[in-house]
């Protein structure tokens, strides 16, 4: 999937609804009480195998027992959960939801199977997102509250008849959107929290959003007074989260919430930076119509990983922090073959690195990954002068001199190289991908480095640009070479 096409359809790939949007026709075949919900068009169109919606039947997305019920129904089919929610309550759309857990996923990158603790303000009475995320994460152990003794009581007996026993439920009572409870375990870490908070703030905010709306949501968007409205709307409730983040710092490691109109996103990126903040990422949301975005926000040294990055429409990237991914091309017959040399050249600037994920077709690898740890800064001008000297004349690895004389530095990053179809300078346009896949040696890759680790963005990017001008000076030594 190209990532044109992603930002497109701007639904998650990991997302089960995917380019699989459920087929209504199926799923009141499977369960007759979806049934009086589902018309079946019998257009000429949709009669002559056009998958299009018609084929795949038509819900009123504006009836909320029809929307009920399909929530029922695509949550005990996809994810075997039975679900119980008044009708007057928000009725959680299940792919936009998903989105949502899949980007959090991403964010936590979690290669191992340690447990992953979570906390999830506002759960609703459906407590969707822990429902859904410990559903996908056996992993997970999730915290949720809510103000509300309704939904409160709902969620207990949601979590009770699904048997998950590793969702606490617990209500706030407090004003605090991260009441003390949380953290009454001192040793208590959360990996994430999220929130999809009440965005308006009041009745006459969800009217406005509704007639000048730039994306009308595509679904009946009802819900009780408290989860549709909070004092302030949804930016006082996200600012509340950021300035509480300050006071818990990294007894959290991603803050995240999502947000229900695009003006909100500036303005929590403006208090972010306000607050000095500039360990966040931000991700757009989209089902059908209907956008939403999503921010986090850390204040740890662990950055948001490639993966969760790769979602920002074009439109946010102004948004975005200063680059953490850097790239440049390079010839070479395989991935193999450059991870080679690229494992050279960090072992001759000691910076420590081991495999992680490589791409499913291990035999000939499109794409693989290096988890990269520097301790040292031996790159920089004078660090070399320093080592060259200092090696010259004693009988030390260039290793303890590196210990004894360079000051100790905190970066990490990832380096991942990858087969690129087509390459984008001007030199190598005019290769076309026949003549790359016809040829091997001629094929271009993309070396990536991705910052993960560490605060001092100018180090990553000298390191980075040391090792693109070593490279390449390799790489033309080995062209030259008889
Ligand atoms: C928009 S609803 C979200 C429900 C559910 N998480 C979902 O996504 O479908 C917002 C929820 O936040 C709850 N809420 C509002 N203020 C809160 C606070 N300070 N702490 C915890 N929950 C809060 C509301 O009662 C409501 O259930």
């Amino acid at each position: 999937m190209s990532k044109r096409k992603l930002k497109e359809t701007g639904m998650h790939p990991n997302n089960p609804y995917f380019n699989n949007p459920p087929d209504f026709i199926a799923l009141a075949q499977l369960y007759p009480s979806l049934a009086p919900f589902v018309t079946v068009k019998k257009s000429s169109e949709s009669l002559q195998g056009n998958p299009g919606s018609d084929a795949r039947g038509i819900i009123n997305f504006q009836d909320p027992s029809a929307l009920r019920e399909l929530t029922y129904c695509l949550l005990r089919k996809d994810f075997s959960i039975d679900l119980n929610i008044p009708l007057d309550s928000l009725c959680p759309p299940i792919p936009n939801r998903l989105n949502y857990i899949c980007w959090i996923e991403d964010l936590l990158d979690n290669e191992s199977n340690k447990e992953i603790h979570g906390i999830d303000i506002g759960t609703g009475a459906s407590c969707i997102y822990p429902l859904l995320g410990c559903s996908r994460n056996k992993n997970w152990r999730m915290v949720a509250t809510d103000i509300d003794d309704r939904s409160i009581s709902f969620a207990k007996s949601n979590a009770k008849r699904n048997h998950v026993d590793s969702i606490k439920i617990i209500k706030n009572n407090s004003t605090d959107i991260f009441p003390a409870f949380l953290f009454e375990d001192y040793e208590q870490r959360y990996d994430f929290c999220m929130c999809n908070p009440p965005f308006y703030k009041d009745e006459q905010d969800i009217q406005d959003s509704l007639e000048g709306k730039e994306s009308q949501p595509s679904a009946v968007c009802k819900g009780t007074a408290n989860e549709m409205i909070t004092v302030g709307g949804e930016t006082q409730f996200v600012k509340q989260m950021v300035d509480e983040s300050v006071i818990h710092g990294q007894r959290i490691c991603w803050y995240t919430s999502m947000l229900g109109k695009r003006a909100s996103v500036d303005t929590v990126i403006t208090y972010l930076k306000e607050k000095k903040i500039l360990n966040y990422t931000l991700t757009t949301f989209r089902q059908g119509r209907t956008s939403r975005w999503a921010i986090a926000w850390s204040h740890g040294n662990t950055h948001a990983s490639r993966t969760s990055m790769q979602h920002i429409s074009n439109k946010m990237i102004k948004l975005t922090p200063p680059k953490k991914i850097l790239s440049f091309q390079c010839e070479g017959s395989t991935v193999e073959t450059i991870m080679h040399s690229a494992e050279d050249l960090l072992d001759a600037l000691l910076i420590k690195h081991r495999s992680g994920a490589a791409s499913p077709d291990t035999e000939t690898p499109t794409a693989r990954v290096l988890h990269c740890t520097t301790e040292r800064n031996t790159w920089s001008r004078a660090s070399r002068r320093v080592l060259a000297r200092e090696c010259a004349t004693g009988s030390k690895t260039t290793k303890e001199v590196a210990d004894s004389v360079l000051s100790p530095v905190v970066l990490e990053f990832d380096v991942r190289v990858s087969l690129t179809s087509q390459s984008t300078s001007a030199e190598t346009q005019s290769s076309s991908t026949s003549q790359i896949a016809a040829n091997p040696a001629q094929a271009f890759h993309t070396v990536e480095f991705t910052w993960t680790v560490g605060e001092d963005r100018d180090l990553f990017e000298s390191c980075f640009l040391h090792f693109r001008s070593k490279f390449q000076q390799d790489q033309s030594s080995e062209i030259r070479a008889p």
